[in-house]
């Protein structure tokens, strides 16, 4: 069992979602608000510690009008239980919910309980067991999931079959660099043949932003 996963995300014309050194401000003004609408309708939002420790982000709606029960709960993957304690996504602006690995420091743990909840997740060499993840999260309500990155979440979650829908901005930038994050990355798949194959639903433009929705076959 799991969410209807989407994964949400920003990208220059080249496929990078951040630069070398991890500045990230793609999306113009009107394709924020898209973005923070569907957070408003969606049940979590979820990304990876590399997020985290790069952008401190506070994955709550606040680039449209929202109270609180607006904010989707909040869903970090973070193995080593890395999230340091200052970070916004503790805050009691929403719910949060840190999925570590079995290797993770007992300590790291505690601390990180004394804010948010903890799920302990058996993945392969220590990793979190996204499986694992997702079904813990359906069967506490949660039907849908925003992904919101980065680049090796957004790889792993493919590998596994988990994404049901690509939602993509295309800002009119080029941004370069080997080093530079792209919207996938991970391991990749050897060949062609098994690239993640999609279907186009819809495109449009928000002021320069061109906006791509892709539907996911899924033959798991
Ligand atoms: N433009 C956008 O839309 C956008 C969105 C989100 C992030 N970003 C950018 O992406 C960059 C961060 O991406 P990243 O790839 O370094 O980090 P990430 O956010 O993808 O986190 C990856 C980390 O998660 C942990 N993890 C635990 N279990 C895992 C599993 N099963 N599979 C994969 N990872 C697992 C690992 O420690 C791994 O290194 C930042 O620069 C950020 O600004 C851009
Ligand atoms: N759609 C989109 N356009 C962008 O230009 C961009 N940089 C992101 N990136 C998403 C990523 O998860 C960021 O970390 C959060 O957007 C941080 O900001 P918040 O405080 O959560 O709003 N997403």
């Amino acid at each position: 069992m799991k969410p209807y996963v989407i994964l949400s995300a920003a990208m220059t014309l080249d496929g990078k979602i951040a630069t070398k050194t991890g500045s990230s401000e793609i999306s113009g003004e009107k394709d924020l608000e898209r973005v923070h609408k569907l957070r408003s309708d969606m049940d979590a939002i979820m990304v990876g510690i590399g997020t985290v420790l790069v952008d401190d982000p506070r994955l709550t709606v606040h680039k449209v009008p929202a109270k609180k029960e607006d904010n989707p709960i909040r869903v970090i993957v973070d193995s080593k239980a890395r999230t340091p304690l200052n970070s916004r996504i503790l805050n009691a602006d929403a719910k949060t919910i840190i999925a570590v690995g079995n290797n993770a420091d007992p300590f790291k743990i505690n601390n990180l309980s004394d804010k948010v909840d903890v799920l302990v997740t058996n993945g392969e060499k220590g990793e979190v067991n996204l499986m694992e993840l997702m079904d813990y999260l359906k069967n506490i309500g949660v039907n849908s999931l925003m992904l919101e990155g980065g680049a090796t979440l957004n790889f792993s979650m493919f590998n596994e079959g988990l994404i049901d829908e690509i939602r993509v901005c295309v800002a009119p930038m080029i941004a370069g660099g080997k080093f530079a994050k792209t919207l996938v990355d991970g391991e990749g798949f050897d060949k062609m043949n098994d690239a993640v194959k999609l279907s186009f639903k819809e495109s449009y433009i928000l002021d320069g932003d061109l906006v791509l929705i892709y539907l996911v076959k899924n033959f798991f």
